[in-house]
């Protein structure tokens, strides 16, 4: 049976990560641009990361950061996640697996967005807002993405226990990744929506 896997994205509390952790969740996502609700410093970073147990992917996100500050956070981090205007040539240069964030805008190609990021482990796919990098709570329409991209695809961007299922169905994509749908409140979630979530998506695997 084919599995998706599950990205939890914007993770600032111990005992939230200790439930998605609980939940099953394949990687953490820990929101490293200053500018978020979602926001953790370098002391938390560590704090964080230290609980995270082998086998769970530690994801850092960053936008239009300075190479200094992701250099700070690499001993805590296995994958590196990029949301802003970043070169390939710069996402590649930490010597780390690293995946590009990628906002649906109605001119993007992803075509040419897999081969200017040829490098990357996935692309990650998210709704367009403008001025907005990310976390922004809100679907895109899913049949944009073509079926015959080569690079493994992770969907975020709105989702939620309730439209996990059809995302799948819709999409296939290799991971799927997820902050405010399982929320209580900004940057604190909650284990009923993070175990809902997790339920969807096995089921829509089983299909
Ligand atoms: O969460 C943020 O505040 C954020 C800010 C800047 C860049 C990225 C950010 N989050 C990235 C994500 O959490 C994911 O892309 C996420 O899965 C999509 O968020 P949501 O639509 O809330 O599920």
């Amino acid at each position: 049976m084919r599995r998706t896997r599950v990205k939890f994205c914007g993770l600032t509390d111990a005992d939230d990560l200790a439930s998605a952790i609980a939940e099953g969740a394949d990687a953490i996502g820990f929101v490293l641009w200053p500018g978020s609700k979602r926001a953790i410093d370098l002391a938390a970073l560590q704090l964080l990361a230290s609980r995270v147990p082998a086998f769970v992917t530690r994801v850092g996100l960053f936008v239009d950061p300075s190479a200094e500050e992701v250099e700070a956070c690499l001993p805590w981090l296995d994958l590196l996640q990029f949301h802003g205007d970043e070169s390939p040539a710069f996402c590649a240069r930490f010597g780390r697996a690293w995946i590009k964030a990628l906002r649906m805008r109605d001119d993007i190609d992803l075509y040419t967005a897999q081969r200017d990021y040829a490098a990357s482990s996935a692309l990650l796919l998210d709704a367009w807002r403008p001025g907005v990098p990310g976390g922004t709570g809100e679907t895109f329409d899913w049949s944009r993405i073509p079926a015959d991209l080569e690079k493994p695809v992770i969907l975020a961007g709105g989702l939620c226990a309730e439209n996990v299922g059809q995302a799948i169905a819709a999409v296939a994509p290799f991971a799927v990744d997820v902050s405010g749908g399982i929320e209580a409140s900004a940057g604190r979630k909650d284990s009923a929506r993070m175990r809902a979530f997790m339920s969807a998506v096995a089921s829509a695997d089983r299909r």
